[in-house]
């Protein structure tokens, strides 16, 4: 595992773009926001992609969009539509608008912005197309408020994709991560299916398959303070199916060729 690397000078004005999925994060992504423009990171920009959140947060975004002088973009959509294809159609956007790396990460502060620097750097140290923000490599960690019940869960829920699909990821369900642009472009992003939270392990598994270089680095992960997960039984139930669905695509091509 590669520790991680400080940010060479000349590069902290990489053009990063940080993909945002909200859904009713109104309280959390003002502080999201501003701890993202706050790093030593000139050329960081944040895309929010907003489902029309019943509770203001699309114009909440946009008012941090009017005050940020270019470095915060929204897309809006109409419909709560899940965390896979808003995060496709904003990868998407930040790669036409000219991303060098792509940042994924939630809005509910789970996933701290202080690692943003860290993750940028071992991709350029390295070479990676994504470095994963591990809670499972060595010095990664769980929030002290996750119970009994959720460590369990978390864990079973990696066990179970890695039984399936052998993927050499500690954290195969993790959502905080970089990407290259050229990484991105190469895993074809509009043939991706999850529509749900298994978009993540989706992008691990084809990332593997098609030869990319992975690498983790270890991240504390803070339970969420305001608001609620949007974890909901279809999400569920597209997790526990998809990666049947994978592997059982990835034979069907294999057959085929
Ligand atoms: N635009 C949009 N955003 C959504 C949707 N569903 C969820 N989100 C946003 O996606 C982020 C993650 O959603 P949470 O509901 O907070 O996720 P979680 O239960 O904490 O799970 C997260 O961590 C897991 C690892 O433990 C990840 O596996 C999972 O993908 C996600 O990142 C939040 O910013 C939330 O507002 C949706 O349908 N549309």
């Amino acid at each position: 595992m590669p520790t991680p690397a400080p940010l060479p000078e000349p590069w902290a004005a990489s053009k990063v773009t940080v993909v945002v999925p909200t859904y009713d994060e109104a309280d959390n992504l003002p502080v999201l926001v501003n701890a993202l423009l706050g790093l030593d990171l000139p050329g960081l920009r944040v895309l929010v992609v907003d489902d029309g959140s019943p509770d203001g947060t699309g114009e909440i975004a946009e008012k941090l969009a009017a005050d940020a002088g270019g470095r915060v973009g929204v897309l809006h959509r109409t419909a709560k539509d899940g965390l896979g294809r808003a995060y496709v159609a904003g990868m998407a956007r930040a790669l036409e608008e000219g991303a060098e790396y792509v940042v994924q990460m939630d809005a509910d502060l789970s996933h701290p912005p202080r690692y943003v620097p860290q993750l940028l750097g071992t991709a350029l140290a390295t070479g990676a197309g994504v470095v994963i923000g591990s809670r499972y490599v060595a010095g990664g960690s769980l929030s002290e408020e996750w119970n009994l019940r959720r460590r369990v869960l978390s864990g079973w829920a990696n066990a179970y994709v890695k039984a399936i699909l052998a993927l050499p990821v500690r954290d195969v369900t993790a959502g905080f991560k970089i990407w290259t642009a050229e990484a991105l472009r190469a895993l074809d992003l509009e043939t991706i299916g999850s529509a749900g939270y298994s978009f993540q392990v989706e992008m691990h598994f084809r990332a593997y398959r098609r030869g990319q270089k992975m690498l983790e680095i270890p991240i504390h992960f803070e339970d969420r303070q305001e608001g609620d997960s949007k974890m909901d039984l279809a999400v569920q139930v597209e997790s526990a199916l998809r990666p049947f669905r994978l592997r059982r695509d990835e034979r069907g091509h294999r057959r085929s060729r």
